[in-house]
């Protein structure tokens, strides 16, 4: 997942390499979209299959990590976990302390970032959601042992166009990587069951889609506009004796909660064990 910010200073888009910020973080209360334009930021990656979109936008690319680590102050390391001590390596001699690193790879630890950089490096760990790329994101992060104050809110104010962004202990991170991180997947699933019993009782395909997707982001909605417990918002849909209450006894006979608790600690130790490798 690649982060990039578009010209209009909120929406945000996910494209695809390592991404560089060029100027470097204006003081508050200066808006730090304020100062990112397309034309401010880069993108790099092995190839131009990923970078097209950065240059149809307007953004700069390059396939060369070092070169740009010398006029970008903020970068996000956007590549697979697997890949990332080897761009670290590539770029170490290149990290001085003007630089902020944030990195969105999964499982990977404060403690591996700051071993793979230069003593004092300022990083922050983070973990995005794919929504980001519709300005519904969510995002949480933790700050390395140099990071400042200064580094976390200019990470929030980056971020504030596109998603919720939670400063947490680090030990948060592998978890919302699991529940929002891996869960957007989860909620494709259900959108896609739903769908599939819509054309199961005969609806058309493509109505029935449209009106799966739109019921998860109503169903989301209203539980953070309302601020109410889902299990209130759920006895509110069941009319006694109706329809809902006989769909979610068959959820209930299909484990469906217990299902998803799995799923989230599933991912939840994946991350942990990808940070052990
Ligand atoms: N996909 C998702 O929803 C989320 C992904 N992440 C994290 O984002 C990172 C990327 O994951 P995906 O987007 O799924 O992968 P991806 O394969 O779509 O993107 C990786 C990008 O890195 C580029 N790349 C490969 N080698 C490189 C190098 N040596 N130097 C510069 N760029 C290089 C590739 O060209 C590609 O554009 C991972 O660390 C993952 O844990 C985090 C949260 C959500
Ligand atoms: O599947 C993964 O490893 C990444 C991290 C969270 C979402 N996608």
């Amino acid at each position: 997942m690649q982060i990039v910010w578009d010209v209009c200073h909120t929406p945000l888009m996910t494209l695809n390499g390592v991404i560089f910020f060029l100027p470097p973080p204006p003081p508050p209360p200066l808006r730090f979209q304020d100062n990112v334009h397309r034309g401010n930021v880069m993108g790099s990656a092995p190839s131009d299959k990923n970078l097209i979109q950065f240059k149809n936008a307007g953004m700069q690319t390059t396939h060369c990590n070092e070169s740009v680590l010398r006029s970008c102050s903020v970068i996000f390391l956007t590549v697979k976990p697997n890949i990332l001590p080897t761009v670290l390596g590539e770029i170490y001699s290149l990290v001085t302390p003007e630089h902020l690193l944030i990195s969105v790879a999964a499982g990977i630890t404060v403690q591996t970032l700051e071993k793979l950089l230069p003593a004092g490096t300022r990083v922050l760990r983070t973990m995005p959601n794919l929504a980001c790329q519709v300005q519904e994101g969510t995002m949480v992060f933790c700050r390395g042992s140099h990071a400042t104050e200064q580094d976390a809110s200019h990470l929030q104010r980056l971020m504030s166009g596109c998603s919720l962004c939670e400063e947490t202990p680090e030990a948060f991170i592998n978890i919302h990587s699991g529940l929002s991180g891996s869960g957007v997947a989860y909620a494709y699933m259900f959108a896609e069951a739903l769908a599939d019993g819509g054309v199961k009782m005969g609806m058309p395909y493509h109505l029935s889609l449209r009106l799966a997707g739109q019921t998860l982001v109503g169903a989301g909605k209203m539980m953070l506009e309302t601020g109410e417990h889902p299990a209130k918002l759920k006895g509110d849909v069941c009319t006694p004796g109706g329809t809902t209450i006989h769909a979610i006894h068959e959820l209930e006979r299909g484990n469906l909660r217990s299902t998803v608790m799995n799923a989230v600690e599933a991912a939840t130790n994946q991350a942990r064990n990808m940070g052990k490798s």
